[in-house]
Parts: C-alpha cells; sequence; structure tokens
C-alpha cells in the first residue's frame, strides 16, 4: 500500500500539487490520469523521491519515504520498479545487459542467478531469442516489454509506468496494458501508472484518480469513469470522437 498524504508543490510562485490525498492497493493497477500539464509527471516524482514535496509525506507499507534514514530510503528504493516513457532502454548494451542492469547494481547475485532471472522476465514479457539484440534493432512494442522485464527484474514491490505505451499502435498498446495488469495482479505489486490515454483506462485501470489543474478531482474504478457528475472528468472522457459515440452524444 502507497500513501500520499496532503502533498503540495509549488515552483517559484506556481503552484503545481495542491493538498494530494491518494491511496494505492497492492495488485491492483492505480492509474493517473488528466490532460497535459496537469501536474501528474510532478506527482509521479514526489511520490517516488525525484522531487521533494513542499509539504506532506509519502509512505510505502506505513514507511514515510522523505523522514527515512538513508538506508531505509535505499531499502525502499530497492522495492520499486519503473517504467520510463519511451522505454528508456539503455542504446549500447543489448537487451539482456539491459534487464540485468539493476540486479548489477542492486544485489550481489552471482552470474548464473541474474542470468536465470532475466530469461524468467523476458519469458514472461513474451521476448525469447532476443537477448543478444540492441535495443535498436526491436520494435517499439518490443522496447516496452524489455523496460517492463527491466522493472520487474528485482520482484518490486511497488511499479510506476509514465505514459507506458506512447507512441505504439493501438493493438500493440492494449498487450502492454495487459502485460502490466497481469504482472500485477499476479505478483500482487502495487502499480502506479500515469497517463492521458483513455483505452488504458479502460484496458488497466482498476482505480482510476482523475486530476485537473493540480487536484484530484475524482477517484473510483474505471468501470464507472463516464457516469460520473464531474465536469472536468467528462470533458476530458468524451472528448474524442470515438466516446462521444459510445455514449451516444
Ligand atoms: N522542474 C520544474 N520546474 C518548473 N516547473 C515545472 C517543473 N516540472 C514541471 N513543471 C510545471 O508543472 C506543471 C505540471 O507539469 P507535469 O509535467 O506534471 O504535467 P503532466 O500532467 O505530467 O503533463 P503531460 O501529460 O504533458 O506529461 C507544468 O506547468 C510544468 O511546466
Amino acid at each position: 500500500m502507497i500513501t500520499v498524504n496532503n502533498i503540495s508543490k509549488s515552483f517559484d510562485d506556481k503552484q503545481v500539487l495542491f493538498n494530494i490525498n491518494l491511496e494505492f492497493e497492492p495488485g491492483k493497477s492505480n492509474m493517473i490520469i488528466g490532460a497535459s500539464g496537469t501536474g501528474k509527471s510532478v506527482l509521479l516524482k514526489c511520490i517516488v523521491g525525484l522531487i521533494k514535496p513542499d509539504e506532506g509525506t509519502v509512505e510505502f507499507n506505513g514507511r514515510s519515504f522523505a523522514n527515512a534514514s538513508k538506508e531505509l530510503q535505499t531499502e525502499v528504493r530497492r522495492e520499486m520498479g519503473m517504467l520510463f516513457q519511451g522505454g528508456a532502454l539503455f542504446d549500447s548494451l543489448t537487451v539482456e545487459q539491459n534487464v540485468m542492469f539493476p540486479l548489477n547494481v542492486l544485489t550481489k547475485q552471482s552470474e548464473e542467478e541474474k542470468l536465470e532471472r532475466v530469461n524468467f522476465c523476458l519469458e514472461r514479457v513474451g521476448l525469447e531469442n532476443v537477448n543478444r539484440k540492441m535495443p535498436s534493432e526491436i520494435s517499439g512494442g518490443m522496447k516496452k516489454r524489455v523496460g517492463i522485464a527491466r522493472a520487474i527484474v528485482t520482484k518490486p514491490n511497488y511499479l510506476f509506468c509514465d505514459e507506458p505505451n506512447s507512441g505504439l499502435d493501438p493493438q500493440t498498446s492494449i498487450k502492454i496494458d495487459n502485460l502490466i495488469q497481469d504482472i500485477t495482479q499476479e505478483y500482487g505489486i502495487t502499480t502506479v501508472v500515469v497517463s492521458h490515454d483513455m483505452n488504458s483506462v479502460l484496458e488497466m485501470g482498476d482505480i482510476v484518480n482523475f486530476m485537473h489543474e493540480g487536484k484530484i478531482l475524482w477517484t473510483g474504478p474505471s468501470s464507472e469513469i463516464g457516469d460520473s457528475d464531474v465536469q472536468e472528468l467528462n470533458d476530458f472522457v468524451f472528448a474524442g470522437r470515438l466516446m462521444k459515440m459510445v455514449k451516444g452524444v
């Protein structure tokens, strides 16, 4: 469980986050959605400790991150997996080396143990026989899968994904969404996904948190997202023609 307590953040005199309170449950895909520039990435960075909030705390299974000792912060960091926008693979490393990277940095496992874990994770995301390929030799969807394999290689308790299917075609996007959803449930991970893609919300969002101008305006199951009476959420959800057709408006 991740608990966000009263997070606020300003840059210079511009307030970006206003008293954010959230709870993210294990085994669930918790989405943070909202229009561009509304503060989703800043919130995610506050949660993972890349940005220090002006006010508020984030707790990981009851352990407050900001006030923790260096040792505890390292311990919590080790329990985090991250999938960055664009996959963010190291171009000069092979697929195998990319996935193995966190194990090299964070563990003292033997080469054999590491390789076994890397192969397990690559297999889990549906990639076999690509160990020796370079990122430039594989497709965008495969890169995302490698990114997911790398994010879960250390058996994280928490998984953070920033726009996991940006730049992918609709079918590949759905596969990536489903993979994240399956892995979340299978390993009981607390997953937080930032997205502005309505398809993703419908595919994978167990719980959806809608952000608007630095505030959370709505939280609920994705199945109820079309029934809310929050105007800003309706404007967001039904902005596209397809969703309007589905709703019949
Ligand atoms: N380091 C920073 N310094 C100053 N302002 C920042 C910084 N990081 C973000 N901001 C501002 O905070 C606001 C929210 O940005 P953020 O990246 O969180 O939006 P977002 O909802 O993630 O948008 P997108 O969906 O386009 O990624 C923006 O106005 C942005 O310019």
